[in-house]
């Protein structure tokens, strides 16, 4: 469903970004060449430190950038030549989105429906599935700004989801929530899962990697430096959890770039 092949992201740096990174070239490769396929039913977890390269994948595949090199596929869909067929079949999640304060879940919601080209009964019946679903029912009719940060992220999870796309890409979908609210993004990921829908989420969080993922690759520093079930990672690392690997990982990187 979704194959991503030597991907490669190099993004040209503002004298402000070279400051800031402390760089003495103008380009920064944020991908360099990652590889990996994500099936039908499956989700595929992104892991890695801040920086890694997690953003710059994820946003390469929802066709919001172009990659420097390498091709993506969904389905048979190719995100340059075909982004228009690519966006109808996904849902994005991604920090940077705001939805817009001003307005209410409600109208944000049907608004949202009515882009994707559904009618009003198609939009209103998946409102009121994710609105009950998110706890958001008793909310919807409360200016987005003055919802807590879990009622926002529950509702840009909706939101991203009105259209009932068959391939779910969420960037770091729990971060800043609290367990139980983490928690109910979690679980429905696996509902949807279960549906046969094919997802990616990245994270830094171990522990939701660990519960939620069917395979995964680490990302540092642009490379995926290991993927395969959490049983696999293991046992390749010689470790027993999945923060341990990390970190052996991580050292081992460091360490290669001293000697480099
Ligand atoms: N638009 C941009 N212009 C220049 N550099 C960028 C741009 N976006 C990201 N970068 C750089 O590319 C690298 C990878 O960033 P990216 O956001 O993909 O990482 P990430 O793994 O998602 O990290 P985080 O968890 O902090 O979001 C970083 O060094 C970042 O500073």
């Amino acid at each position: 469903m979704i194959n991503v092949n030597n991907l490669e992201k190099v993004y040209k740096l503002s004298k402000k970004q070279m400051k800031k990174e402390k760089l003495n070239l103008n380009i920064k490769k944020a991908v360099n060449g990652i590889s990996f396929n994500v099936g039908k039913g499956e989700i595929y977890g992104l892991l890695g430190p801040n920086g890694a390269g997690k953003t710059t994948t994820l946003r390469c595949i929802s066709t919001l950038i172009k990659p420097t090199n390498g091709n993506i596929k969904i389905r048979d869909f190719d995100v340059i030549d075909d982004s228009r067929d690519v966006r109808k079949n996904i849902s994005f999640l991604t920090n940077e989105l705001k939805l817009d304060g001003f307005f209410t879940p409600n109208y944000t919601f049907e608004y949202f429906g009515k882009l994707y080209g559904m009618d009003d009964k198609q939009i209103n019946d998946r409102k009121i599935k994710l609105f009950h679903y998110f706890g958001i029912t008793e909310f919807k009719d409360v200016k987005i700004s003055d919802l807590s940060t879990g009622m926002k992220q529950k509702l840009s999870i909706a939101v991203s989801l009105v259209h009932d796309p068959e391939i779910i890409i969420f960037d770091e979908p729990t971060n800043g929530l609290d367990i139980v609210t983490a928690k109910v993004v979690v679980d429905y990921l696996k509902y949807l899962k279960k549906q046969g829908k094919t997802i990616i989420v990245s994270t830094h969080i171990m522990s939701v990697a660990s519960k939620l993922c069917d395979r995964m690759g680490i990302i540092i520093d642009g490379r995926i430096v290991i993927d395969g079930t959490l049983k696999e990672i293991l046992l390749k690392t010689n470790t027993e959890d999945l923060e341990d690997a990390f970190f052996s990982l991580y050292l081992k990187s460091k360490e290669g770039e001293k000697n480099e």
